[in-house]
């Protein structure tokens, strides 16, 4: 039975009656209007934790004035019926008034803010969306101070979002593991979101070709084209032709520090940090790994043959307007394997 809370008092009690010895707490932050993409970070929290916490909360401090924060999805009683069904232990779903963030940032939300880099938060959908990862990441940090988990959960569909938290928990030495999980997508490849309800039947069909334009660039990748040029042209070229579609951005980053990259092969490891330097032979990370059928998946011959955790190399990341509903998506290329759930 998931028990649900919307009091930080009465969640620290709950918390406080599971017992200490061998308690592993996993947080699955969400904004609610669950999907199978939220569904697998709870499921991934399950095998690795004895108590899942999934908390919902529609975040005013990250939405720009002018954003869908109104007319964001709230589906409460469908995701506690998820959550029960997934096994959650504890839902926290919090009023604005409860966490202290009413206001959007933009707004003079009058809240201590958590600024992550701004050579993170300028590039990308940092570009467009002004003051969101502040109010991302500021309302990451209130939810882990409440939960004080020891993992929390995060998808590589939101790729900028997820380097700038591994940053911030490291920076700000917050005892909390942080996980990135593969995206999940829809048969046709569209990377499951809960935007896409705002999508009507023509934009639906066409918002797919996010996806196939990205898994152009990775078919030249594994012909062993690692240079942004190409890789931006084919993408932009194919989405150039679907008159639904407007691209913001088309960039190569590396994707842990989001700097643009020349090329895939740039994306070298940061020796320091042991998410990128575990070593292939690791059974967890090997077993994410999906071949590329490329010389370059030569661990032997190939100078970046130590990345195996699966969000270290090259991010390949897209935002879009398919009519007015934006949409992001991303792939990681990387000699060993690309992170990415196939197409069901
Ligand atoms: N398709 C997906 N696969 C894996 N994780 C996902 C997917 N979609 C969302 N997530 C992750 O779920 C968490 C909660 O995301 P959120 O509630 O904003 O859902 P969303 O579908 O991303 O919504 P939005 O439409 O606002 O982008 C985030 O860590 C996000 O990266
Ligand atoms: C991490 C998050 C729950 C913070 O509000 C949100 O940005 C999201 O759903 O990705
Ligand atoms: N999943 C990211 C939430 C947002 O776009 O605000």
């Amino acid at each position: 039975m998931s028990q649900f809370f919307t009091t930080i008092a009465s969640l620290r009690s709950f918390l406080k009656t599971c017992p200490n010895k061998d308690r592993r707490v996993g947080l699955v932050p969400t904004m609610g209007a669950l999907h199978r993409g939220h569904l697998s970070l709870i499921e991934r929290a399950r095998q690795e934790n004895n108590y899942v916490v999934v908390s919902i909360f529609v975040n005013p401090l990250q939405f720009g004035v002018g954003e869908d924060l109104d007319k964001y999805p709230r589906t409460l009683d469908r995701d506690q019926q998820l959550c029960q069904s997934a096994g959650v232990d504890a839902i926290f779903a919090p009023s604005a008034q409860e966490i202290g963030a009413q206001a959007q940032l933009a707004l003079r939300s009058g809240i201590t803010q958590v600024l992550p880099p701004p050579e993170m938060t300028g590039v990308l959908c940092g570009r467009s969306r002004q003051g969101h990862f502040a109010g991302v990441a500021t309302i990451v940090t209130k939810l882990l101070q409440i939960v004080q988990p020891d993992r929390a959960y995060f998808g590589q569909k939101d790729g900028q979002q997820l380097a700038i938290l591994r940053k911030m928990v490291k920076d700000l030495n917050i005892p909390v593991e942080v996980i990135g999980c593969p995206t999940v997508r829809e048969p046709d490849g569209l990377a499951l979101s809960s935007r896409n309800q705002y999508l009507d039947t023509p934009q639906r069909e066409m918002a797919t070709a996010l996806y196939q334009a990205l898994r152009q660039a990775a078919a030249l990748f594994q012909q062993g084209i690692g240079d942004r040029d190409r890789l931006v042209a084919v993408v932009r070229n194919f989405l150039a032709t679907r008159p639904l579609i407007a691209v913001e951005y088309v960039e190569l980053v590396d994707a842990l520090s989001l700097q643009p990259l020349d090329s895939v092969f740039d994306a070298l490891p940061d020796a320091s940090d042991p998410n990128c330097t575990a070593q292939a032979s690791n059974p967890e990370a090997s077993s994410n790994a999906s071949s590329l059928n490329s010389p370059l998946s030569n661990p032997l011959s190939n100078p970046l043959s130590n990345i195996v955790h699966e969000d270290c190399g090259a991010m390949l990341a897209i935002a879009a307007r398919v009519g007015t509903t934006r949409l992001i998506d991303n792939i990681l290329l990387n000699p060993l394997f690309l992170s990415e759930s196939k197409p069901e």
